[in-house]
């Protein structure tokens, strides 16, 4: 059985920021175990229509503001290509069924009533939690542009409640990766710093690809990891990098099981589901002047195709446009055919503009949902939530520490809440391991006298299976 300090399930950008953490500050003996073939997580490229998009993380969100943005820091650092999103003018090119464009001063209006009435949404639902009468609650959306504006209000600019700590911290700036080398290069630079690489491959033993992990067993003394092929592994701590989504599926057992506390903090929050569909034309019959990146389709049914950007600033010349689903429809499309996705794509385009488009050549679907290494995009909080449920979250059980986005308690859902979440567990974890340390005299004294007493009276302890060999 391998023996190491510590194992991290997973990775992603938090278990790789963890780990190179740990190494840096003299805990060499980690050993990652990811379940796939790669690492990088839901940072992920793939090659579609000869350049190379993001099907994952595809934007830095927060840059420019006082404090520097650490994910914005590593892609400088690596010259990543960034291209700046103006997202301020995708309302003012809200399409209808007919291919007509909302006048702007009328989508400015429908814009203005949405946002007034998603504010006294929230503030009727904070009286309610305090317990206090509630204000008359805002009408729904019914109209197609009342209901794609609320769609792109609620499923992407507040989808976190006010003030979003990225942006005041960070900066309102949001610029997308659109780099060959694709944004997970930023985790290859990070490994290199304390994995052994060769020509861009990481050939250290300390990472394993392809182990799932399935169980985690804990005792007083270690950890036991158990993944799918029947190996196991031995540790004196374990940190769990896996996704809200596989935490809440059960993917991982834990013996002894997790506390109440832990597993009711876990399925309290919620899991979006975000699906950036591609789409690649033989030619480009879109605007493309400025302020024309992204677009909104206005249909009677909330997310029905409703969020497109063309990548012509990105990859000028590529002809791909990018249509974003979200939850129940991105549920829908995982579950049918691309072939029909495509179909309902292009009547989509044929409505805003016009029957003679080309049909698609090629199309790109992400599954996030029907991914049992993933389970969802990201975590998503109530937006009436005390900090509690996150801390329960976050909070070790014994030697089993979390790590991961949907830990950070400002920037979960975020590549940055990832990896300062990484960095912060493992600053925890080597504060644990000091103590230990300094516990360890008088822990070997006790187990010295408990050995002569076993000595005197092993009937007494024939039940202890205890862990050897840790390192
Ligand atoms: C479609 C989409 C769009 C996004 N857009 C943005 C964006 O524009 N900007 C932004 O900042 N963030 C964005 N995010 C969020 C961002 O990608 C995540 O917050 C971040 O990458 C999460 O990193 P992580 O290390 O917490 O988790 P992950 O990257 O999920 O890493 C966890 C790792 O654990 C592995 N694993 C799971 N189960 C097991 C197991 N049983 N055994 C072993 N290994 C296991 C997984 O394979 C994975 O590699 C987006 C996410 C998605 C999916």
């Amino acid at each position: 059985m391998t023996t190491s300090s510590v194992i991290i399930i997973g990775a992603g950008i938090s278990g790789i920021t963890a780990a190179k953490e740990l190494a840096e500050k003299g805990v060499e003996d980690v050993l990652i175990l990811e379940a796939t073939e790669r690492i990088g997580g839901r940072i992920q490229k793939q090659s579609f229509g000869d350049v190379s998009v993001e099907l994952g993380a595809g934007w830095i969100a927060g840059v420019g503001g006082k404090e520097s943005n650490p994910v914005w820091e590593l892609a400088s650092r690596l010259n990543l290509r960034t291209c700046f999103s103006d997202y301020t003018n995708a309302r003012y090119n809200i399409y209808d069924q007919s291919g007509e464009i909302f006048p702007t001063g009328f989508a400015a209006d429908s814009y203005k009533k949405a946002v007034d009435s998603a504010i006294l949404k929230l503030k009727s639902l904070e009286a309610e939690c305090d317990g206090q009468e509630a204000e008359e609650a805002p009408s729904s959306p019914k109209t197609p542009i009342e209901l794609a504006i609320d769609f792109i209000l609620h499923d992407f600019e507040m989808a976190e409640v006010e003030p979003i700590s990225t942006y005041v911290d960070f900066g309102e700036r949001e610029y997308l990766v659109a780099d060959e080398r694709g944004y997970e290069s930023l985790l290859y630079k990070m490994a290199e710093g304390f994995l052994y690489t060769s020509d861009g491959n990481i050939l250290d033993n300390r990472l394993k690809l392809n182990k799932v992990v399935r169980e985690v067993q804990q005792s007083r003394n270690g950890v036991v990891v158990k993944t799918e092929d029947g190996s196991e592994y031995e540790a004196n701590y374990v940190i769990v990098s896996a996704s809200i989504g596989v935490l809440q599926s059960n993917l991982i057992s834990f013996q002894p099981p997790l506390p109440k506390w832990k597993t009711e903090a876990i399925q309290k929050c919620d899991v979006m589901v975000y699906t950036k569909i591609f789409l690649k034309f033989p030619h480009c019959f879109w605007p493309c002047g400025p302020g024309q990146e992204f677009f909104i389709y206005a249909h009677e049914q909330r997310g029905y195709f409703t969020f497109w950007q063309h990548m012509e600033n990105a990859y000028p010349g590529s002809n791909i446009l990018v249509v974003t689903l979200t939850n129940e429809q991105s549920k829908r499309v995982e579950s049918q055919s691309d072939e029909e996705t495509l179909k309902e794509a292009m009547s989509v385009l044929r409505d805003m503009f016009g029957p003679t488009i080309p049909y698609a050549t090629d199309i790109l679907v992400p599954r996030w949902w029907n991914n049992r290494f993933q389970r969802g995009s990201y975590s998503n909080y109530p937006m009436i939530s005390d900090n509690q449920l996150q801390r329960n979250v976050k909070a070790p059980f014994g030697r089993i520490f979390f790590t991961g986005e949907h830990t950070s308690e400002k920037f979960s859902g975020y590549v940055h809440g990832g990896y300062l979440a990484g960095m912060d567990t493992s600053k925890t974890l080597l504060e644990e391991m000091k103590q230990s340390l300094l516990l360890q005299p008088l822990l070997a004294f006790t187990e010295s006298l408990t050995q002569t007493d076993q000595r005197s009276n092993p009937q007494m302890y024939s039940n202890v299976n205890l862990i050897s060999g840790r390192s």
